[in-house]
């Protein structure tokens, strides 16, 4: 396609043999990939073979690496090294591609002389050149000498051969908070390749860090928009490929890591060159809210959670048309049950039992959130509907569920008067729920990635730093989705311990689901003592919490008292703001409610209790479980 870069993907992202991820690339989209050395050296089949495979799925091999340990090495490894690149040229020639990545030397023995470095890689290169063959130099973070994109490409320079240009990584050069901005200048005909990887911020090891820890840009903390720009400045005209070394991608389905790969590359481009005509997308929507949220039941499970939605102060407020969807109201919150047969809902009670199988977001526009995210590679979904009721653009997310748009128009009936008998309802006894604060979603192991890209690409939430949270049976990591206005928060937790609450629901719920949703209410206290009094199933908070609550922020007795009585627990940010909050227990072994109160600027979750909520909650199920 004219105007826009190659998009190519390193066969070591993927999980599976050659095959597999040669057909997961092409599958989704990509036009090239990287072979890397072991995959050929596992693969049952001939360089030709592979060169063949591709070719047939339509995919051009955009370079040959790593070759290691090459430049600056003394007699007589310097010509061993040489007869070696010979032999890597054979490979190439029958792999079809022209390029192979020279990574700098990691070797004791490599002599500190970029002017040696340059001869050696100028003899390659004109060895190369002879088989019509060229050579990119790249700087490992953790090279013998070379580590920075500008020593690389100062060899190259004193190399001086047409043969041979510089590679840039993404990860080497921002893992060494290095200044990717000169890149801007270089001729950009002399860099012969981009690769792209993010990752987390961890103070570590950079080898260890590279080797194990990378992800797909958008899903770490690296500024990858950044050095993108500076490379694009230059002019640039070759492929820009993902070149990932991820435990969990080693171990995730192939499928899923493509896709996830081609959504954050479209979506790096989109963000690095927004005015190139081939990077465009359309806007991320502004996110007022999530309007409701859509439980698959049957008629057991919808009567059972009609009547808890009723302890907690909710009324039946409203019977769908044209199907068996039944809407729960109180103050601004909507949920919706659903126990439609032949529905999307229905095929995911059949496979996870009561649970939200849908979230509606609130959007300013819809038909354009709907076009980003087919542009990001999102399944849409067509429900079946009646006569005139509202369709309703709606797209998967990556566990299957549903994301419906909802669109508001002042003076317009709303989707509840439109598609729905709305019910007579009684005046609330408490003060109503002012909205939903929060989603939390438990995924498997390996999830999390794809989950903050998906949320981050389609809809423009920020992620914010993972945190770990200690579970009496494991650790939970938990990372934060949110927009910049406060009005939709979705944090994502996972663990990897099996008998901690959200490995427990991966287990139970066979998958990644909806576990728990926060109201917002304007007076915690008054909100829990109606739902109190109405009977509802609240969890019980040790006494000991409440002495160190004491402690920590000087609470009044009353204040403290006042909590305690209620179950409620307490947090404080830095600069006063507060947060009051108090769970119920969990519905059919599956998701739980909690009641959030914030005061001031408080922006977190009370993460600060989450230790004290996860031990309460698993003595409080044990003891319901007998
Ligand atoms: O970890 C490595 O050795 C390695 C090899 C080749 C690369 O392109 C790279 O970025 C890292
Ligand atoms: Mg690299």
């Amino acid at each position: 396609m004219p105007g826009r870069h190659s998009r190519s993907i390193a066969t070591v992202c993927l999980s599976g043999d050659l095959t597999d991820k040669l057909e997961a690339a092409a599958n989704i989209g990509f036009d090239g990939v990287e072979i890397f050395e072991n995959d050929l050296l596992t693969f049952n089949g001939s360089p030709a073979d592979v060169r063949k495979m591709a070719a047939d799925l339509g995919l051009a091999i955009t370079i040959f690496q790593p070759f290691r340990d090459f430049e600056a090495m003394p007699e007589p490894q310097r010509r061993r090294n040489l007869d070696r690149a010979e032999r890597k040229f054979d490979v190439m020639q029958a792999l079809g591609t022209d390029l192979v990545l020279v990574c700098s030397n990691v070797q004791e023995a490599c002599m500190d002389d970029p002017a040696r470095a340059a001869a050696d890689l100028r003899e390659m290169a004109e060895r190369a050149a002879q088989r019509g063959l060229r050579v990119g130099f790249e700087a490992l973070a953790w090279g013998r000498h070379t580590r920075r994109w500008h020593q690389a490409w100062d060899i190259v320079t004193r190399a001086d051969h047409p043969a041979l240009g510089l590679i840039v990584d993404s990860f080497h050069t921002l893992a060494l908070k290095d200044d990717p901005s000169g890149l801007a200048a270089l001729p950009g005909e002399r860099i012969f390749f981009v690769q792209l990887a993010d990752a987390p911020l961890y103070d570590m090891d950079v080898l260890q860090w590279s080797r194990h820890y990378r992800n797909f840009p958008g899903q770490g903390q690296l500024p990858i928009s950044g050095f993108l720009r500076a490379v694009l400045a230059s002019g640039y005209a070759g492929p820009l490929s993902l070149e990932i070394f991820n435990d969990e991608f080693r171990a995730a389905p192939v499928r899923q890591t493509a896709r996830d790969g081609l959504r954050s590359l479209i979506l790096a481009e989109a963000e690095a060159a927004p005015t190139l005509p081939a990077a465009a997308l359309p806007p991320a929507p502004r996110m007022s809210g999530v309007e409701f949220l859509e439980f698959a039941v049957n008629d057991a499970s919808r009567q059972q959670l009609g009547s808890f939605l009723g302890q907690l102060g909710f009324q039946r407020a409203g019977q769908h048309r044209s199907k068996a969807v039944e809407l729960y109201r109180q103050g601004s919150v909507n949920l919706v049950l659903n126990s439609e047969p032949d529905s999307a809902a229905a095929g995911h009670f059949e496979m996870h039992g009561p649970s939200v199988c849908a979230m509606g977001f609130a959007v300013n526009d819809a038909a354009a959130a709907a076009r980003r995210a087919e542009a990001l590679l999102c399944a849409s979904w067509n429900e079946k509907r009646g006569v005139g009721e509202r369709p309703l653009p709606a797209l998967r997310a990556p566990n299957g569920a549903l994301v419906l748009l909802v669109e508001h128009h002042p003076g317009r009936p709303s989707l509840w008067e439109e598609d729905f008998h709305l019910l007579p309802t009684a005046p609330a006894a408490a003060p109503p729920l002012l909205g939903i604060d929060h989603v939390t979603q438990a995924l498997a192991p390996g999830q999390m990635d794809g989950f903050v890209l998906f949320y981050r690409g389609v809809f423009g939430l920020e992620p914010e730093p993972q945190l770990d949270l200690p579970d009496p049976q494991g650790l939970v990591h938990s990372r934060a989705l949110v927009n910049a206005a406060g009005t939709v928060r979705l944090p994502l937790n996972t663990s990897e311990a099996r008998e901690t609450a959200t490995g427990r629901f991966i287990s139970a719920a066979a998958g990644a689901g909806v576990h728990h949703i926060a109201f917002l209410a304007g007076d915690a206290a008054a909100s829990v003592t109606g739902m109190s009094g109405r009977g509802a199933p609240l969890l019980p908070i040790p006494e000991n919490y409440y002495d160190d609550l004491a402690a920590r922020f000087g609470l009044e007795d009353a204040e403290l008292a006042a909590l305690q009585r209620l179950n409620l627990l307490y947090d404080q940010d830095q600069d006063g703001g507060g947060f009051v909050h108090a769970y119920t227990a969990n519905f059919a072994d599956r998701f739980f409610f909690e009641v959030v109160q914030r005061r001031g600027n408080y922006r977190q979750f009370g993460a600060n209790n989450a230790a004290v909520r996860m031990a309460a909650q698993a003595r409080f199920e044990a003891r319901r479980r007998g």
